[in-house]
């Protein structure tokens, strides 16, 4: 698994090395603040970590100072059959690649999975979630667009109490006529999860375009307030040099990074190591 982190982080190392001052022991606050706002951490939080810093500063002091600003996640709970997760967050962010992602990742573990398309207000979204459980060879659940999204995802669960399944993965719309209508259909789908099981959804779990950067920080916020997020996916992460705004987004919502997309294929999913993700970023300055 390792390493991965660290090659998705090529083109935001490379534009750090191309413009920040040569490899080092030590760094100024200056050369550190260049170095942050080069990878696309937000500038108030930027001054932040700059003004607790030394005017010299080596390697570790700064790896300490940047690991404290990521929230650690909580091991999902091994015994809850199934587990359900829905997965949320504005179209285009990369969502249906990250639900064949994790359902590959699960399949991997020996794992059995169903997919929910409950995003009914697109055919486009049900046909490609349609062709994604076709090529990992797992179930779906799927009606017509513009049927009930949260029959949709009361059925995907039931079908997977009655057969017994692993994990459930309940896709969501993106975009509806208006926000207000988005954030009553999500509420409605998490109302009724709960109602086909206990305690269901048991993760929330929030896709963002990593090559957004910073500017999808509002967008989080705003799906947070609508439905309580539990932790975060950042997608293309391979695709930018804004790599730095995972450190903004895990600090600004104060939830976990769970995984980051490497790639656009179904293997291109790795679990968020904070450590070496901090060690990719400081490699570009220190020796
Ligand atoms: N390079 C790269 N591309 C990705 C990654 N994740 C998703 N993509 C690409 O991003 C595009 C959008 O992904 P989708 O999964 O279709 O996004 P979505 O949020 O479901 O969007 P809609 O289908 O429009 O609702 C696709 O071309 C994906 O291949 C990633 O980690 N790296």
């Amino acid at each position: 698994m390792f390493g991965f982190i660290k090659k998705a982080l090529k083109k935001t190392v490379d534009n750090i090395e191309e413009n920040v001052p040569k490899k080092k022991k030590y760094a100024s606050p200056e050369e550190i603040e260049e170095l942050l706002i080069e990878a696309d951490v937000e500038y108030d939080l930027v001054e932040k970590i700059v003004a607790s810093l030394p005017a010299k500063v080596n390697r570790v002091a700064l790896k300490n100072e940047l690991l404290f600003l990521f929230k650690p996640a909580n091991a999902p709970q091994a015994d809850i059959k199934p587990f359900v997760e829905l997965i949320i967050g504005v179209n285009g962010a990369g969502k249906t690649t990250t639900i064949a992602k994790l359902a590959y990742r699960y399949k991997q573990e020996g794992k059995s999975v169903i997919l929910g398309a409950a995003d009914t207000f697109r055919a486009a979204a049900i046909e490609q979630l349609t062709r994604w459980a076709q090529k990992l060879d797992v179930p779906i659940v799927a009606t017509k667009q513009g049927h009930d999204p949260s029959a949709v995802a009361y059925d995907t669960i039931a079908k997977a109490k009655a057969k017994n399944i692993d994990n459930v993965l309940i896709d969501t719309a993106g975009r509806l006529h208006t926000q207000t209508n988005l954030a009553e259909e999500l509420k409605k789908i998490v109302r009724v999860c709960g109602k086909a099981m206990e305690g269901a959804p048991h993760r929330k779990l929030l896709i963002l375009d990593g090559t957004q950067g910073t500017s999808a920080i509002n967008q989080a916020k705003t799906f947070h307030e609508m439905v309580g997020v539990d932790g975060v996916i950042v997608t293309k992460l391979d695709g930018t040099a804004k790599g730095g705004a995972l450190l903004s987004i895990s600090h600004e919502l104060q939830l976990p990074i769970l995984f980051v997309g490497t790639g656009e294929k179904m293997e291109d999913l790795a679990p968020f190591d904070p450590n070496e993700y901090v060690d990719a970023i400081l490699d570009a300055i220190f020796e």
